[in-house]
């Protein structure tokens, strides 16, 4: 597909063809302006539902025709978390558990289910704490968290999330990952954008990297991440692929293409103790 932003001079997105699996964590990554977050909006159908605008070519997602699907059923089957979560927030509810509630309750799921639901996700996204507080009054990381959860709530199959990491420290930026990572195990298919390639190269399933609004290469993270040429796509290598690469430079074997450090450890051989 290839589409143009209403009044823009040239396409954003252009001849796109890309198929993402049932089940998979496609994780796309490129430079800022490449496309990332407008091939979500067309993923998602915000592209064109509202951005309008002009889109050749088709997008499907679970069977339904995207650009001409009906938007509620659109909402039913794909969640989506935007880049800036606090445009997440319905802002009509004056607590985080409200929060959460707020879509089921549109659904007219039922009182007692609202709560079972509610407890559960505030549980598996972490976020029992801020379950009294105002949504609004959260840092940029916590709202981050929330706007994650009310996405969880809603139990869609499909799943974009567009940086959800942004915002936080390395300690929530793993459990944010551990979340997405059980979400896949769920059997949820997930899109996600993220910049953090340590993240990426450990659970993605498949990496999408564009630049200019084009996809520029697409498989494992073993195949896209181990290849030095991404860099001059605005992509980085993992730290271990870099480091496996000096290591080859000073005449160091090491087999196979390891993407994390504890990979390369076990590659080197080294003892379980190093390796952890
Ligand atoms: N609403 C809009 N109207 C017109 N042009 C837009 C609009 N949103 C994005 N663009 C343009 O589309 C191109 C792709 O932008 P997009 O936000 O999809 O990139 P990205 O890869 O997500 O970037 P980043 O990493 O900075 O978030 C850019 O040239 C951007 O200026």
């Amino acid at each position: 597909m290839t589409y143009t932003y209403p009044g823009a001079d040239e396409p954003s997105l252009r001849d796109v063809s890309l198929a993402v699996g049932t089940g998979e964590l496609c994780a796309i990554v490129g430079p800022n302006g490449a496309g990332k977050t407008t091939l979500c909006n067309a993923i998602r159908g915000f592209v064109p539902h509202f951005y309008k605008g002009e889109l050749t070519g088709s997008v499907t997602v679970a069977g339904q025709d995207v650009p001409t699907a009906d938007e509620d059923e659109l909402a039913r089957t794909i969640g989506f978390v935007f880049q800036n979560p606090f445009t997440q927030m319905s802002g009509i509810t004056e607590t985080v558990y409200d929060e959460l509630a707020f879509g089921l309750g549109n659904l007219g799921v039922p009182a007692p289910e609202i709560r079972d639901r509610v407890e559960q996700t505030l549980e598996r996204a972490r976020i029992t704490e801020l379950r009294d507080r105002p949504p609004f009054q959260l840092s940029g990381g916590q709202q981050q968290r929330v706007a994650l959860a009310s996405m969880l709530i809603m139990d869609q199959p499909v799943l974009v999330i567009d940086e959800p990491t942004s915002q936080l420290d390395p300690a929530s930026t793993d459990e944010v990952f551990e979340l997405i990572a059980a979400m896949r195990e769920a059997g949820r298919t997930v899109v996600l954008v993220e910049h953090k390639i340590e993240q990426v190269a450990e659970h993605a399933t498949t990496v999408v990297l564009m630049d200019a609004g084009r996809v520029v290469r697409t498989g494992s993270p073993a195949e896209v991440l181990t290849d030095p040429a991404i860099t001059d796509r605005g992509a980085r290598l993992p730290q271990a692929v870099v480091l496996a690469q000096g290591l080859r430079e000073r005449g160091v074997d090491v087999p196979g293409r390891p993407l994390t450090v504890a990979a390369l450890a076990d590659a080197l051989g080294a003892p379980g103790e190093v390796a952890r």
